[in-house]
């Protein structure tokens, strides 16, 4: 599948010196709820797919919602570009939407595009949000479905009278239509069978080189991350307990809680098998009051677990918030 830029032509924005999305001490609650995101870190880059996965419930959904405004920040700020948007409200927050700088791609496309709506009205529409010339529309909208490698004989159907993989492309033409900066897909593969999945896996990849995306994938399954992130951050009921780089999370995960992902990944595993029985077994006897979100599952926890870990620096671009993670690897083979 081909990745074209015809409209594209000029190079991509240069990078900027510093992540082009950048969260600090991100807190989010909902009504009279416990923070589902309690103190998130997490950079992405120009051109780099960061892989966000965590089990359900994890917060994976909050995350991206709270970036585009749709979930009540409590504490922590969000920058794209350097712009804080934690502070936009009411029309400033409209007009930053409006342009499509940021785009979220929801989790099920059967129900986040309108039935109604044909391919070629789908499409457009985010351009018509952000006030591009009726004018150009056409040609942008061609463009977008050739860029997701959609046929343009397709334009003139509705979601109904596709299959599951075109209508996540026909998601993908409206999210990347805007030519954003910052994509975030919500579970872009998890309802594809086998061959869509990697379709729609390269196409991001193609995507973010071509367009100096920064592109962010959710996801409840290492699997789909593996082949396509570059750096994975793993969350643990609304914390990142690890990130880093995806060779080195997927090689030698230094949280238990991503061993554990790991070494339960069908494809992944390759030397951390024998881990899993003690990995899932039962949890050491944690502190009966543990400020750290893994302690009530985990094998290692001890005294040392009652306070929250720190995410500490473990070589560049990688932290784990364990109190053992230099060393709870050496006991598995005690
Ligand atoms: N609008 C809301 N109001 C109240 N609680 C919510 C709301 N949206 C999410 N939650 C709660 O926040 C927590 C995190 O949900 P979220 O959807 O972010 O998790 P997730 O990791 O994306 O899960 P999944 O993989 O199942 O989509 C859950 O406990 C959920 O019930």
């Amino acid at each position: 599948m081909t990745v074209t830029t015809e409209e594209h032509t000029a190079a991509p924005p240069a990078a900027p010196a510093g992540p082009l999305l950048s969260i600090r001490g991100l807190e989010v609650s909902y009504r009279r709820g416990e923070p589902v995101l309690g103190g998130v870190d997490l950079d992405a880059r120009a051109g780099e797919i960061l892989g966000v996965i965590g089990e359900t419930g994890s917060g994976k959904t909050t995350l991206a919602r709270a970036v585009v405004g749709l979930a009540p920040v409590t504490a922590g700020r969000i920058t794209v570009d350097g712009k804080d948007r934690t502070t936009l409200r009411g029309r400033s927050l409209r007009r930053a939407r409006r342009t499509g700088a940021v785009q979220y791609m929801f989790q099920d496309p059967l129900r986040s595009l309108d039935p109604d709506l044909t391919v070629r009205r789908l499409v457009a529409e985010p351009l018509a949000v952000a006030g591009v010339p009726r004018e150009e529309r056409e040609q942008r909208v061609l463009t977008a479905l050739d860029q997701v490698g959609l046929d343009r004989s397709l334009a003139d159907r509705t979601p109904g009278r596709l299959s599951g993989g075109q209508r996540q492309r026909v998601a993908l033409a409206r999210a990347i239509v805007t030519r954003p900066r910052l994509l975030l897909a919500d579970e872009p593969v998890s309802a594809l069978d086998a061959s869509n999945r990697n379709h729609v896996l390269r196409l991001l990849d193609g995507l973010r080189r071509e367009l100096g995306l920064a592109v962010v994938v959710i996801s409840h399954d290492l699997d789909s991350l593996a082949g396509v992130a570059d750096r994975i951050a793993v969350l643990y009921r609304g914390q990142v307990v690890e990130q880093g780089p995806a060779e080195a999370v997927l090689t030698a995960p230094l949280h238990p809680y991503s061993a554990l992902l790991v070494a339960s990944a069908p494809s992944l595993d390759r030397t951390h098998r024998t881990d899993l029985a003690l990995l899932r077994g039962p949890a050491a006897a944690p502190p009966a009051a543990s400020d750290c979100a893994f302690a009530h599952r985990c094998p290692f926890a001890d005294a040392d677990c009652a306070a929250r870990p720190a995410p500490t620096a473990h070589g560049p671009g990688r932290s784990a918030a364990c109190h053992h993670a230099p060393d709870w690897r050496a006991r598995l083979s005690r």
